[in-house]
């Protein structure tokens, strides 16, 4: 870091046929700061990619390639005001080819003590979810990005469902020092119930022992997402855009992330990242299922569906808490909160608590699930890694305050917490009971779970995820739907 903050750089390049007065000083590039606020160009090198010799043009393919050394251009990127990010390059010419290698040198090394950013990554993905295009995706957006950035990369496409969670429990991955994926939150979450089974069976750990602590997998995610509804890509960056997804991997940032583990009386029946819900969402996943050639509109259709039929689930909810109120804290980058939780080893006095009564939809959120179609999600003060899910229970009422329910989750502004038929609250572990014979599936990060009666555990950060967080974002645009 001492080095970053010595070196000290100040030249004038051509950009074309135009002057550049460009300064490297503290770790951070400038230039044209002679321009206003912003025209001007403020780049830590911690948002630079990469810094190249360019080659000299080659008339003929046969001959190879020779470095010039009065030119060399500057790979980075810029964040919007839209949580967006992207990617940009200046090219810089000077007739002193001293002065080029100085800079070449300098920024390449103050590059190389980034040594959190991944350098051989594992890349699954899966052709079969969202629009199946997760191989273009990953052609238009990702492999030119890792190239540029250096980053070797290892495509693993997927053949049928499970495979990725087969493979990270099967397959020695010494070799890589970060996976990713390219997919929705089915292909996400295969791949760290993988990983965390694999690291149970490394570490001899039960994982059916719900008082057992997990173990942390031991390399950092990514997603690029490619589903459906992408909540999990959505709640880590602000934004489905998969440029914004592959920067993200290629920067090393990490944050905490918690994962849920689900139980019925004898097993873990797996882990969730986004939300377990019962009810109304869980009938629309059931359903939804079975029109998936639709693409992602089978969650309109199914869900306008299910929101007429109007059924209820009489049920019994424990929750452990120490706090059952929720706190309204955004989470986002650098959250306090989180930060916190990382950290806190201290144990908490928590006590059971039991609510009883009939409900359109039962969900234990364990991120705010918002998505392009709900910006708010429905529980909007969710952490991505305060140790807490929260539990938000809907009773079931009238098709008209269903209907309410689904406007407050499509709305840019308002949420659902404030509806006088919406609780919600904070727990770390809870139970669930079907009563009167009558039940509906869970839907657990979009797959469906068969099981009626669970208990949940909140496992604090026990994902480590490629990302820098999301900032608050004061519009969008983007399409409402029916379901969520
Ligand atoms: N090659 C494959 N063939 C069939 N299914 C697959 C294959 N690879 C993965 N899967 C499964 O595809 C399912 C759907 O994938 P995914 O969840 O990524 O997409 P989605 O459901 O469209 O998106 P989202 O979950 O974000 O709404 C997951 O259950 C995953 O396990």
């Amino acid at each position: 870091m001492s080095d970053i903050n010595n070196s000290v750089l100040l030249s004038t390049f051509l950009n074309g046929k135009k002057k550049v007065k460009i300064i490297f000083h503290k770790g951070v590039l400038v230039w044209d700061n002679e321009k206003p606020p912003l025209e001007q160009h403020t780049i830590p090198i911690e948002n630079v990619l990469s810094v190249q010799n360019d080659f000299i043009k080659e008339r003929h393919p046969a001959v190879a390639r020779e470095v010039n050394p009065n030119q060399f251009t500057i790979h980075y990127t810029e964040r919007g005001s839209d949580n967006k990010w992207r990617y940009k390059h200046i090219t810089l010419r000077h007739l002193d080819s001293l002065q080029v290698a100085s800079w070449v040198k300098t920024l390449q090394n103050n590059l190389a003590k980034l040594n959190h950013r991944p350098k051989h990554l594992l890349l699954f993905v899966n052709p079969f979810g969202g629009k199946q295009n997760a191989m273009q995706i990953y052609e238009k957006y990702g492999k030119e990005l890792f190239s540029v950035a250096g980053v070797e990369v290892t495509v693993n496409v997927s053949q049928r469902k499970d495979q990725i969670k087969d493979f990270v429990l099967n397959h020695n991955l010494d070799m890589f020092d970060s996976i990713a994926c390219v997919g929705g939150d089915g292909t996400v979450s295969e791949l760290f119930n993988g990983l965390v089974l694999r690291e149970c069976r490394l570490k001899g750990i039960d994982p059916n022992n719900i008082h057992l602590a997990l173990p942390k997998p031991n390399k950092p995610i990514g997603i690029i997402p490619g589903g459906s509804t992408d909540t999990i890509a959505y709640c880590l960056h602000g934004t489905t855009d998969p440029t914004t997804a592959v920067l993200q991997i290629i920067f090393g940032d990490t944050l905490g992330l918690d994962l849920v583990s689900v139980y019925d009386e004898h097993n873990l029946l797996r882990l969730y990242a986004s939300v377990l819900s019962y009810g109304y969402l869980g009938d629309v996943a059931y359903q939804s299922d079975q029109y998936r050639w639709m693409g992602p509109k089978r969650y309109d259709y199914s869900g306008f569906k299910k929101l007429m039929l109007n059924k209820g689930y009489q049920g019994e909810i424990a929750i452990y808490t120490e706090k059952k109120e929720v706190e309204a804290d955004d989470c986002r980058s650098n959250c306090q909160i989180c930060d916190t939780a990382k950290g806190d080893n201290k144990k908490v006095v928590c006590k059971w608590e039991t609510i009883k009564g009939k409900f359109f939809m039962v969900s234990g959120a364990n991120i705010t699930c918002a998505c392009s179609r709900s910006p708010q999600g429905i529980a909007p003060n969710c952490h991505l890694g305060d140790g807490k899910v929260n539990l938000v229970l809907v009773r079931h009422t009238s098709v008209i305050n269903n209907l309410r329910l689904l406007l407050r989750l499509s709305s840019q502004d308002a949420s659902v917490d404030n509806l006088p038929f919406v609780e919600t609250f904070s727990a770390r572990e809870f139970c669930f009971r079907a009563e009167n014979g009558i039940s509906s599936k869970w839907n657990c990060d979009g797959e469906i779970q068969h099981q009626t009666n669970i208990r949940a555990k909140v496992r604090c950060q026990l994902l480590t995820m490629f990302s820098r967080g999301s900032e608050k974002v004061a519009n969008s645009t983007e399409n409402k739907c029916w379901c969520l």
